[in-house]
């Protein structure tokens, strides 16, 4: 599936891994509304993308994806600016074991009013011309990670969600792929912030950090170049792509049925 002229709505997308999604759509001929809190960011960015691409092919928008009434503010503002969404890239996401509740409401809760949001714009039985959303859960979407339990939480139920949603999809027939993206540790804000932000379980840093030394650090560019996968290859729904240092694959699922 060729980018050209197609519209993408990014969420987390002023900073690390949204910022990378961002640029890569834009870079093949995808128009995108950038949705984000952070506006300081957000209008650094802007301004480089400006100059890269112009003002036609980007839209900043002020959006908290813990607001119903933004995220639909939001969408509404991009369908109409661009005429039409055709990928959803649900990335916002945070990590903080001590305001865990918040951890929810961004990381799963977040996931799931953009997707739903999105439907009412891209499912074909609701005037949409269907398209395909990609969830960014993690690699602790696939394991535990001991000094972060709520938000492993949060990734494993983007996981669960976005697989029932590739199959819910299908057999409505929406028209709309659902794909996760599992990217393993990558050096971002987020990342940073890994013992500050463990609360309770600060004490067990020193085991995520030898996770760290395991896993290695994957590049932004190969976690941006596996959402294109994701997004241009049609075959691809209900999928699970492992991003990290020494590994890019599709999980492969155990059947219980
Ligand atoms: N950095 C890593 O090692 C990994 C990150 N991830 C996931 O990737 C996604 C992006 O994370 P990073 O790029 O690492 O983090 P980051 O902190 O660099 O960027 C996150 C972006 O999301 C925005 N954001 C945060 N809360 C928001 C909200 N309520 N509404 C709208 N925007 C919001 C921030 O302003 C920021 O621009 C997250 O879902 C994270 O859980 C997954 C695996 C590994
Ligand atoms: C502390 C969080 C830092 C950044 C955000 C983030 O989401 C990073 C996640 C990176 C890696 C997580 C790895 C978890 C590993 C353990 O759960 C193991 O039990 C194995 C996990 C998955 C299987 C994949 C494999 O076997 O290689």
């Amino acid at each position: 599936m060729s980018l050209n002229g197609k519209t993408a709505v990014v969420t987390g997308a002023a900073l690390g891994i949204g910022r990378a999604i961002t640029e890569l759509l834009l870079q093949q001929g995808a128009k995108v509304a950038l949705l984000d809190v952070n506006k300081t960011a957000s209008e650094s960015l802007m301004e480089v993308l400006h100059k890269q691409y112009g003002r036609e092919r980007t839209l900043f928008l002020n959006c908290d994806v813990e607001s119903e009434e933004q995220i639909k503010a939001a969408f509404q503002k991009a369908a109409e600016t661009f005429g039409g969404i055709d990928i959803v890239c649900n990335n916002a996401g945070v990590l903080n074991e001590d305001t865990w509740e918040k951890t929810v409401s961004v990381n799963l809760m977040g996931v799931i009013r953009g997707s739903y949001t999105a439907l009412e714009h891209m499912s074909k039985l609701s005037g949409g011309r269907g398209g395909v959303i990609i969830n960014t859960a993690s690699l602790a979407g696939l394991g535990p990670l001991p000094s972060c339990p709520v938000y492993t939480a949060t990734k494993h139920a983007v996981v669960g969600f976005t697989r029932a949603m590739a199959a819910a999809s299908t057999a409505s027939g929406y028209g709309v792929r659902f794909n996760t993206l599992c990217p393993g540790f990558v050096r971002t804000d987020l990342f940073s912030s890994i013992i500050s932000n463990s609360g309770r379980f600060s004490h067990l840093t020193d085991a995520t950090q030898q996770l760290v030394e395991h896993f290695g650090i994957v590049d932004l560019a190969d976690v941006a170049a596996a959402v294109l996968e994701m997004v241009t290859d049609e075959t691809k729904n209900g999928e699970a792509f492992l991003v990290s240092a020494k590994r890019k694959e599709y999980v492969r699922f155990a059947s219980f049925v």
